[in-house]
């Protein structure tokens, strides 16, 4: 039997729709037994939680064709802690936009590439107003990022 996975989900949200979606993405995860899914704000995320980590989802609003302030802060802050010993983690990114979202995915890319992350799933966008069916898509990406990892199939 392999170890119990564990996946993080770090996000930020000023007004909420964020939280939604991150909230949605925990219910999918948590439908998978096998895998421990912890949820953390992104200034209350440190180092030491993404170095137990097996996996991590990314949630952020886009804020000027940017991720938010927040998680850039997060990636500031745990990069050189993190630096070469999270090598192939696989990531995947949701994101809360008005009217685009494609800068933030675009932006999330770059850094992870500096963490040398793999990225295991197309980024989810769910542009405002939030739909139930965009609250189902985020289950499924929280469902199969934990079932990916339990399985060992990233
Ligand atoms: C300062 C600011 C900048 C924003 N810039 C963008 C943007 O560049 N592209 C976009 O699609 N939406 C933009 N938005 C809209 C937010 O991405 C959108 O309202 C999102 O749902 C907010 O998520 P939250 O409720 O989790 O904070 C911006 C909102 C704010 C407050």
């Amino acid at each position: 039997m392999n170890a119990r996975k564990r996946l993080l989900i770090v996000f930020h949200s000023q007004t909420g729709n964020t939280a939604r979606l991150a909230e949605a993405v925990l219910r999918g995860a948590q439908r998978v037994e096998e895998t421990d899914t912890e949820l953390k704000r992104a200034f209350d995320t440190r180092s030491e939680d993404l170095l137990v980590s097996d996996g991590v989802l990314l949630g952020t609003p886009e804020n000027f064709g940017y991720m938010s302030g927040a998680l850039k802060d997060f990636f500031d802050r745990t990069y050189y802690a993190c630096e070469g010993k999270l090598v192939g983690m696989p990531y995947a990114v949701f994101i809360s936009a008005g009217n685009d979202g494609r800068g933030a995915v675009r932006e999330i890319g770059r850094i992870a590439n500096g963490y040398r992350w793999k990225s295991v799933a197309e980024a989810l966008i769910v542009r405002n107003p939030i739909k139930d069916e965009n609250l189902l898509a985020a289950e499924e990406l929280g469902e199969a990022m934990a079932a990916g990892l339990a399985m060992g199939i990233f």
